[in-house]
């Protein structure tokens, strides 16, 4: 916790403003943050300084790892964080590629799950990674892209956290994540979650114990309409310990992940947060 709120304070006392077509709103921006989370001690990076929807979090990483790309199978798992993006944005609305409501075109899990290959076909990059690990393997090219800059124009939104690697040293799982864009209050909220569900999954699943997480972030931002709440809330607040996260011991296979897998299969344990602040989110 102490991590996300250093840098939710450089962002504040050393940003630069940068204006930002896509969104039409002006961010305060830093470029290069790394955070690391403690997977092997249970230390559950849950932002305390308010209220946190971690499962909505989750249950965007479940339909990464699923393949999902339409909003409606989000909301069946149990969040409508792409219903905007889906939805609302103007330029995806006018894309010919765009397959109707709540489409969200050929972005993270869709590309990760089904990676085109330049010679044809496509592979299904988690699996082969999933295999290897299961059997103690570590090529050191263990890595879940969701980037695809052929395919950009195909989706509703770039992949924001692009690339996962995963490592093993002896019986203990790594992984370094990279994010190329974060939206601070809000998205870093649920991508810290994120990447520490994915490492405590991938060495649940592949038979190993999870060790750290590395979290590298280029462009780390604040939107101009999240200033003041971050600034003059948010930042007066002091955190409180940091959560556990249990997940249900019977999820054993990456087939598990994919067919039965639900929101009650994680828990949190001693979430102490202040009061929810609701953040502006940019389309
Ligand atoms: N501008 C922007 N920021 C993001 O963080 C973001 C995007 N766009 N587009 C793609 C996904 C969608 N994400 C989202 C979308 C909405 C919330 C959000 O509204 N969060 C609220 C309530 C969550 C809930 O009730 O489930 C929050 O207070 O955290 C968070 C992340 C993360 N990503
Ligand atoms: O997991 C996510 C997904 C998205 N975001 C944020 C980062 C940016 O504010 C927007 C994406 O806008 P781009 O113009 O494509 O950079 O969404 C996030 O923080 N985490």
């Amino acid at each position: 916790m102490k991590q996300y709120l250093d840098l939710c304070q450089r962002i504040v006392d050393e940003g630069v403003w940068v204006d930002n077509k896509r969104t039409n709103k002006r961010c305060l921006t830093v470029i290069n943050a790394d955070l690391t989370y403690d997977v092997a001690n249970n230390q559950f990076p849950l932002v305390t300084t308010r209220k946190s929807f971690w499962k909505s979090a989750i249950a965007e990483i479940l339909g990464y790892l699923r393949g999902y790309q339409n909003a409606a199978q989000f909301r069946e798992l149990g969040t409508k964080t792409w219903d905007a993006n889906a939805n609302e944005n103007e330029a995806w609305l006018a894309n010919p590629h765009r397959k109707g409501k709540d489409d969200m075109g050929l972005i993270y899990g869709a590309l990760g799950r089904a990676y085109p290959k330049v010679t044809g076909g496509s592979v299904d990059l988690l699996k082969n990674i999933v295999d290897d690990l299961s059997n103690g393997i570590d090529n050191r090219g263990e890595i879940l892209t969701f980037l695809h800059p052929g395919a950009f124009e195909l989706g509703c939104l770039r992949p924001c956290m692009y690339e996962h690697h995963f490592s093993l040293l002896g019986d203990t799982l790594y992984l370094n994540s990279t994010q190329r864009s974060c939206d601070v209050p809000l998205g870093l909220n649920f991508n810290m979650v994120q990447v520490y569900v994915l490492l405590a999954l991938m060495a649940q699943i592949t038979g190993h114990k999870p060790g750290k997480a590395y979290h590298k972030i280029v462009n780390a931002h604040i939107y101009e309409d999240q200033l003041e709440p971050m600034r003059d809330i948010q930042l007066k607040r002091e955190p409180f310990p940091a959560p556990k996260l249990i997940i249900n011991p019977d999820i054993k296979s990456l087939e598990d992940i994919e067919t039965w897998v639900t929101l009650d299969d994680f828990k949190v344990e001693g979430y102490e947060h202040h009061d929810a602040i609701s953040y502006p989110f940019a389309v």
